[in-house]
C-alpha cells in the first residue's frame, strides 16, 4: 500500500483513492527545478531532511541507535539534512553516519547539510555499527536517481567505498529506510544496474522507502517491489500530491493504479443476466490431442469469469473427449468450439489451448468482438506472421483486443528475451500495445498496461502468493468479466489486475491459496 508521510504531521496511511502519477527521472529534475526556483535556497533538501527524520521516528519509535549511510551526490544530503534532524529531536538516540566522500567533494547543497550534521553532533563512523538491533534503524541515503551505469570505467576508491557500505546496509539486522529509492535500483525500469545487482538479494529485515517529490516507476515493479518495501511519499510541499502545479505541466510517464481504479458499479433492479455480458472461453487442449491435459486451465478462466459478474459463461474446451453431462459448475455452458457463435461474447482464447488453439484462430480473430488473448494462443500468434497480421488489423475493424501475457510470452510476441523484457518493462508493454495496436497487460511484479495511445500503468496490487500455477488463467477470465460488464479495454485490464491482485492481499492467512480459491474468491 502506498502511504503519504505529511510534512506538517506524523506520516499517516492515506486513501488510495486516485491513480498516481508517475514521473521518470529527468522529468522529476524538470519539477524539482521548477520547485526549487520558487523557494530559498536549500529548502527542498532541508525539508527532506524534516521528512525522513519525521518518518524515521514513526518506523523505529524504540531505536537506540540510528545509522545513515551517505552516498557522494544529494541523496547522501538528504541523509546528512535527516541526520541534523535527528540529532536535535532524539537527544538520547545514538545518530551515526559514514559517508562515501570527503565534504569538499559533495554538491553544493549536500555540503550545506554536511556542516549542518557535523555542528549538531552528529557522531561520524566508518562503518555500519555492530551492535544494531532488530529494533534500531538504518537508513540507505546512498544513491537515488542520480545513479548510472558505469560500464566503461575501473572503479574508482569512492565507488568501491560506495559498494562496501551498501552491502552493509543490506546485511544489517534492523529494518532499512531508503531514501527516494532503494540503492543500485533504476528508479525508471525498477532494475538494479549491473553493478549493483548483488544488493538484490535483500535480507529479510523489513524495508521502507520515501519517495520525495515525486512518485517513480521503479519503485512499483520488476525489482523495485522487494528492494523498496513499504512505499512513503512526501512532495515536499510541492503540491503534486494535491495534484497542483509543476506536475501538471511535466507529462507522467505512466499512472499508479490503486483501489480507486476499482469502481463496482451498482447493478439496477430491472438487470437480468442479458444486462451483464457473455464470456466464452475457448481453450483446455485435452488428453487426447498429446496426452498433456491443460483443460483446467480454461476451467479456471471460466470460473473466474463466472464469479466476476458475468452474465452467462460458456466454456468450449478444446478437448472432443472432455466428459458430457453436468459440469462441475452447473452455471457454465459447455459448447463444441464449432457449435458456439463466436461473434457475440466477449471471448477469452488461449489458457490451457495447447497447439490445439492454433486452428481456431483465424476464426477468433476474425469474428471475436471484444478479444482477451492469453497463453498458448499468444505463443501462437508470435509463431506465425499471419495470426500476427490478423490480430493487428482487428483495431481498425473496431474489434479490440486485450493481450495478457507474462515475460516470457511477451519476448516471444516482440521477438526478444525476457531479461529484455524485464529491463524495460513500461516500455515493453507500449511496444505490445502500439505493434499489436491494442491493450497489452505484461505481467509479473508491478503488472504493466500500456495502450496503443501510449498511455501507461503501473498495477499497485498483488503478492508472491500469485505465484502459482493458474493464477494468469483467473486473470484472463476476470478481465473478460469486466469487459463484458460494460467498462472499455483499458479499464478492463486495470481493474482485472488490480482487483486480482487486490484479492491475494487480503488473502485470510489461514485460508489455503490455490488458482481456483482465488477464482472463487474475486466476488468478495
Ligand atoms: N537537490 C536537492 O535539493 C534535492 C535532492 N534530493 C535528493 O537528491 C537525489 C538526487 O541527487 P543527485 O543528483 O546528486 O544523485 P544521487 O545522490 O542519487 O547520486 C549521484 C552520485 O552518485 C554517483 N554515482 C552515480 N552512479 C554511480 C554508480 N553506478 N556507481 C557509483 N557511484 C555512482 C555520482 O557520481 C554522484 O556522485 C534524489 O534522489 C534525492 O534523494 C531530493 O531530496 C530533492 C531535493
Amino acid at each position: 500500500m502506498l502511504r503519504i508521510s505529511s510534512l506538517d504531521a506524523p506520516p499517516t496511511s492515506i486513501s488510495e483513492n486516485q491513480g498516481w502519477p508517475l514521473f521518470n527521472t529527468s522529468a522529476t529534475r524538470q519539477i524539482e527545478k521548477a520547485c526549487a526556483s520558487r523557494l530559498p535556497p536549500h529548502t527542498l533538501m532541508e525539508r527532506a531532511g524534516l521528512a525522513i527524520a519525521r518518518l524515521a521516528m514513526a518506523l523505529a519509535p524504540h531505536a537506540q541507535r540510528i545509522w545513515i549511510a551517505c552516498g557522494p551526490g544529494n541523496n547522501g544530503g538528504d541523509g546528512f539534512e535527516a541526520a541534523t534532524q535527528l540529532q536535535v529531536r532524539l537527544p538520547h538516540t545514538r545518530i551515526m553516519v559514514s559517508q562515501v566522500r570527503e565534504p569538499s567533494q559533495l554538491p553544493a547543497d549536500a555540503q550545506i547539510s554536511w556542516h549542518k550534521a557535523q555542528q549538531a553532533g552528529v557522531q561520524w563512523v566508518s562503518n555500519c555499527p555492530s551492535d544494531l538491533s532488530p529494533q534500531d534503524l538504518c537508513i540507505d541515503a546512498l544513491l537515488g536517481i542520480g545513479i548510472h551505469h558505469r560500464a566503461d570505467r575501473k572503479p574508482s576508491d569512492a565507488d568501491q567505498r560506495l559498494q562496501q557500505l551498501l552491502k552493509q546496509v543490506t546485511q544489517s539486522v534492523c529494518p532499512v529506510l531508503c531514501l527516494d529509492i532503494a540503492s543500485g535500483l533504476d528508479a525508471n525500469t525498477g532494475q538494479y544496474l549491473p553493478e549493483f545487482a548483488p544488493h538484490a538479494m535483500s535480507n529479510p529485515s523489513p524495508r521502507h522507502t520515501l519517495a520525495l517529490l515525486t512518485l517513480q516507476p521503479g519503485l512499483f515493479t520488476a525489482q523495485g517491489r522487494d528492494a523498496c518495501g513499504q512505499i512513503w511519499w512526501n512532495d515536499l510541499g510541492c503540491g503534486i500530491a494535491s495534484h497542483q502545479a509543476d506536475a501538471s505541466t511535466t507529462q507522467p510517464v505512466a499512472h499508479l493504479s490503486t483501489i480507486a481504479n476499482l469502481q463496482a458499479k451498482p447493478r439496477q433492479h430491472t438487470s437480468h443476466k442479458g444486462s451483464f455480458g457473455d464470456v466464452a472461453v475457448l481453450g483446455g487442449e485435452g488428453l487426447s490431442q498429446r496426452g498433456l491435459s491443460m483443460t483446467g486451465a480454461a476451467w479456471l478462466a471460466a470460473l473466474a469469469a463466472l464469479h466476476s459478474g458475468a452474465g452467462r459463461v460458456m466454456l468450449a474446451l478444446l478437448d472432443e473427449h472432455a466428459p458430457q453431462g453436468i459440469p462441475p459448475w452447473p452455471e457454465i455452458m459447455l459448447r463444441r468450439p464449432s457449435a458456439q457463435d463466436w461473434s457475440q461474447p466477449t471471448v477469452v482464447c488461449g489458457c490451457g489451448g495447447g497447439e490445439a488453439v492454433q486452428a481456431w484462430l483465424p476464426h477468433i480473430l476474425g469474428q471475436a468482438p471484444q478479444l482477451v488473448l492469453d497463453a498458448d494462443a499468444l505463443n501462437a500468434i508470435a509463431a506465425s506472421p499471419a495470426l500476427a497480421q490478423q490480430l493487428t488489423a482487428r483495431a481498425a475493424r473496431q474489434q479490440p483486443t486485450i493481450l495478457t501475457p507474462h515475460p516470457l510470452e511477451a519476448a516471444r510476441l516482440l521477438q526478444t528475451s525476457t531479461t529484455a523484457i524485464q529491463a524495460h518493462r513500461l516500455q515493453a508493454c507500449l511496444q505490445l500495445a502500439q505493434k499489436f495496436q491494442c491493450t497489452a497487460l505484461l505481467k509479473g511484479s508491478g503488472t504493466v498496461i500500456a495502450n496503443a495511445q501510449r498511455k501507461i500503468w503501473v498495477n499497485s496490487s498483488g503478492n508472491a502468493r500469485l505465484a502459482s500455477g493458474g493464477t494468469g488463467d483467473v486473470l484472463a477470465g476476470l478481465i473478460g468479466a469486466l469487459w463484458a460488464q460494460g467498462s472499455n479495454a483499458d479499464e478492463a485490464a486495470i481493474q482485472g489486475a488490480f482487483k486480482h491482485g487486490h484479492t491475494a492481499d487480503q488473502w485470510p492467512a489461514d485460508r489455503p491459496f490455490s488458482a481456483g480459491a482465488l477464482a472463487m474468491h474475486l466476488a468478495q
